[in-house]
This record gives structure tokens, sequence and C-alpha cells, in this order.
């Protein structure tokens, strides 16, 4: 049994195995196999990606809408590494059927975070998939939450660099209730349109838009979690359990604070530029 499973023991974990859409009995007793691929063990340089060497393992950190996912994934597509968000692990186990998962949706559509024992089976069952697929590297959107999460996390494998971007609360809040999903294509969109005028000092912030293509248009759904009332739980429950997480990476000296100074088009080059991520690297990605 790999080294996070015995960490976990050792901290009072009980396993449940990690075959999907199982009933909630079965996922409490059975053992996984939890662990990170052996070969992502190793330390390699904070920023950038050493093909000689494993590619790199980043987190990323923030208040919910503040745009993880966004960069998470265009960094994803840039460097050639996964992008595993746990969020979409959890929403992935929501569209089964059965108690697991009825139980699962009542945690989240209240905003409550579930629990470590959970998100740690849901997220070895995605490493142990990609391992197959002999991915290496990973950018992590939404883990970990918790400083549980992440002592467990450091106990198994090394994480170079975490990204904490940070937004104003009343712009995530309006983020959140603008973001949309295609039904069909699973495309993230975002019908808010953010245009804060400085003052006090404070400057002003635009993001226009992200809207769908015609074709998605009609298509659109909202999170069930994207209401007024359960995002301002969220953001709650991220300034109580999730921000000491930042503090516990800053203390390690691997956190990256990055101010969002706009919508997409602004943040992306600036993202790349504090990130170290050379003209060749942003053509690709603009390719
Ligand atoms: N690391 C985690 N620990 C506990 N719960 C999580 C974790 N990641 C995701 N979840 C659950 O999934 C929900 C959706 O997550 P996510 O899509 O990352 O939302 P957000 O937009 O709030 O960042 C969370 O509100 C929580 O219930």
């Amino acid at each position: 049994m790999a080294a996070l499973n015995r960490l976990m023991r050792a901290r009072g974990f009980s396993f449940y195995s990690t075959a999907s859409c199982r009933s909630f009995s079965s996922a409490v007793t059975s053992e996984p196999d939890l662990r990170f691929p052996s070969s992502l063990g190793h330390k390699t340089l904070p920023v950038r990606r050493d093909p000689s060497n494993r590619n790199v393992q980043w987190v990323f950190l923030g208040c919910p809408g503040v745009g993880k996912g966004t960069y998470a994934s265009r960094l994803s597509k840039l460097l050639g590494i996964p992008h595993i968000a746990t969020g979409d692990l959890v929403r992935e186990e929501l569209t089964c059927s059965g108690l697991f998962s009825q139980q699962l949706s009542e945690i989240v559509n209240q905003g409550k975070l579930v629990s470590d024992e959970i998100i740690i089976n849901l997220l070895s069952k995605r490493l142990k998939k990609g391992e197959i697929n002999g991915e290496s590297g990973f950018i992590l959107d939404g883990f970990p939450r918790t400083i549980r999460q992440a002592e467990i996390l450091e106990g198994v494998t090394e994480i170079d660099l975490v990204i904490n971007l940070k937004l104003r609360e009343d712009i995530l809040v309006e983020k959140c209730l603008g973001r949309r999903i295609c039904s069909q294509c699973g495309g993230n969109f975002n019908i808010a349109n953010i245009n804060v005028k400085g003052e006090n000092g404070n400057r002003g912030i635009y993001m226009a838009p992200l809207l769908p293509p015609a074709g998605c248009e009609s298509k659109l759904i909202t999170r069930a979690d994207d209401t007024e009332e359960v995002v301002k739980e969220r953001l709650r429950i991220y300034n109580n359990m999730s921000q000491p997480v930042e503090d516990f990476y800053r203390s390690r000296g691997k956190l990256m604070e990055f101010d969002l100074p706009g919508g997409i088009p602004e943040s992306w080059p600036k993202l790349l530029q504090a990130l170290n991520l050379d003209q060749e690297d942003k053509q690709s990605v603009a390719a």
C-alpha cells in the first residue's frame, strides 16, 4: 500500500473503494488503493517544466468564482499536463444515482465541504487513471482545501508552486451568479458583465462576459450551488477552512499571490509573466 494510505491510516482515516457510482455503505467499508504515481514523487524546478525531469506539480488556490478553473485549464493546455479539479470529480459523482450521490449532493448544494476522506478517494481514483494513461505532473484546482488535505498531500508528493488567485469578494459573488455551463459540450461561460469603477485609491476592474457560441446558447445550465445564499456560504467556508491553507504554503515559501487585474485578456499575459513562462510558450497556447 502506498505512502498516502499509511499516512492517512495513521491520522485515523477509514477508507472506501473508488469504484464509480457505488453505494454509500460499500463506499465506506472497502479499502482503496490510494496513492500518487511514484514517478511524481521527486523534486524539480519550482516554475518551469523540465523535459529531462518530471512535469510540474502545481496547485491553484482561491475563493469560489475567482477563476481557478479557467486559468488552471489554460496552463494545463500550455504545459501539456493534466488539470485536475476536485469540484469536477465531485460533480461527476453527482451524476450517478444512489444514496451516496444523494448524500453528496446535499452537502455540495448547501455549500459545505465534503469530507477529506471522500475527496482524497476521488482524487486517488483520478490519479490512478492518469498513471495508467502515462500522465506526468498536474495542476490541482480546488485541492487542498483544508489543512488536513494539505498535510496529506505534503506527506506523499512534492508541490512545486501554489498560485493563489485573488479578487474582491463582491465581484466573486457576481461571477459565481453569472456562471453558465453548456449541458451538451460542457463548456464554461459567464454572462456577468463586471465593471467596477475605481474609487478611494482602489483601482477599477473590468471583466467582460464570456459568452457562449450560438450553438450552446439554448443549452446553458447553472450549477445548483451557484445561488447567492450558497455562494456566500462557500465564501464563508473558504475563509474559515481554506485560507489557513494559504498560510500553510506561504510559510513554506511556495505561495505566489496573484491579484487578477481584470478579465482573461488582461490577466492571462500577466499570469504568464508572473510564472516566467516565455514567449514561445505563450504562442503555443495561442495556436
Ligand atoms: N478539496 C475539497 N474538499 C472538500 N470538498 C470539496 C473539495 N473540492 C471540491 N469540493 C466540493 O465540491 C464543491 C464544488 O467545488 P468547486 O467546483 O471547486 O467549487 P468552487 O467554485 O467553490 O471553487 C465544493 O463546494 C465542495 O462541496
